[in-house]
């Protein structure tokens, strides 16, 4: 057998931390080094000979945490949110600076919301009317979701591909975010509701008729796979990769 993959957590601690924690543990090709909470030491990381850091903290945190990975030449596997453009650019250039080092960051790594969104990016050019709902726990920091702010960017980018005009808000009177956040053109609503985990409903209308398609991740155990999938890939992948399924689809597919 080859030598177990060194795979260390930091955010051990948190909802999905502690499951991808239990995850590592139980894989047979990987060693779970080190389990970082917020009041431990970076540097851990690299005493622990870490391969590849999977990244589940929170927007205020993952930043420093990839400069530090990058830095050390740790591949990073990262499912905290909150991404943007300037985000983005930064970690290029951090990891410009570290030219063997793969970075993935997965807005959802669970196999049901990847298909949702490649479904949704193949649905878009048929439809003249798109909005996405995401339901949440109420713990979340983040909204949109990252994985509602990435469908409605895939469906934004279809449509324009497509040369469909932009969607006719014909709304003139109401209250403020009655009508969900613009992104790209796409109204997303986001909800927040106790019970739920996380949840998105990509309703489409056209001449006459409607389409609706919805995932419900029940458990954190249904990211687990994706990470892992994450963990064994980033590392001959350098760089960064947005989204697992660029390692889950064939070129074309
Ligand atoms: N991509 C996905 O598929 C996916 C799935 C679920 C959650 N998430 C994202 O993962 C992140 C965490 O979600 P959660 O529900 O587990 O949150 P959580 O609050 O339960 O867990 C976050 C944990 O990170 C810890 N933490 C904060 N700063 C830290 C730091 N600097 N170093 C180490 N630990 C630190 C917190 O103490 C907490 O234990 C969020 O951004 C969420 O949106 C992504
Ligand atoms: O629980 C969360 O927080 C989740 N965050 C990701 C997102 O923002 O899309 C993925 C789903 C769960």
């Amino acid at each position: 057998m080859s030598t177990p993959l060194r795979v260390a957590v930091i955010g051990a601690k948190g909802r999905i931390g502690s499951e991808a924690v239990r995850a590592v543990e139980a894989a047979e090709d990987m060693e779970l080094v080190a389990a970082l909470g917020r009041d431990d030491k970076l540097e851990t990381l690299v005493e622990s000979g870490a391969q590849v850091a999977v990244e589940l903290t929170h927007p205020d945190a993952v930043m420093r945490n990839l400069e530090y990975c990058t830095a050390q030449g740790i591949h990073a596997v990262v499912g905290t949110t909150g991404w943007n453009e300037e985000r983005l650019a930064q970690l290029g250039e951090w990891l410009k600076a570290s030219p063997g080092t793969g970075v993935l960051i997965a807005p959802n790594f669970s196999i049901g919301a990847i298909l949702t969104m490649r479904f949704a990016q193949q649905a878009a050019r048929f439809f003249e009317s798109v909005e996405v709902v995401e339901l949440h726990h109420t713990k979340k920091a983040d909204a949109p979701s990252g994985t509602a702010t990435r469908t409605a960017q895939l469906i934004a980018a279809a449509r324009a591909e497509a040369g469909l005009p932009p969607q006719d808000d014909p709304t003139t009177h109401g209250l403020p975010g009655a009508r969900g956040a613009d992104v790209d053109g796409v109204p997303v609503h986001a909800i927040r509701l106790r019970g739920l985990l996380a949840h998105q409903e990509v309703l489409f209308g056209g001449v006459g008729e409607t389409l609706t398609i919805r995932h419900d991740s029940l458990h954190h155990s249904s990211f687990m796979p994706g990470i892992l999938l994450g963990a064994r890939r980033v590392v001959d992948v350098p760089g960064l990769t947005f989204g697992l399924e660029n390692f889950l689809f064939t070129e074309g597919e």
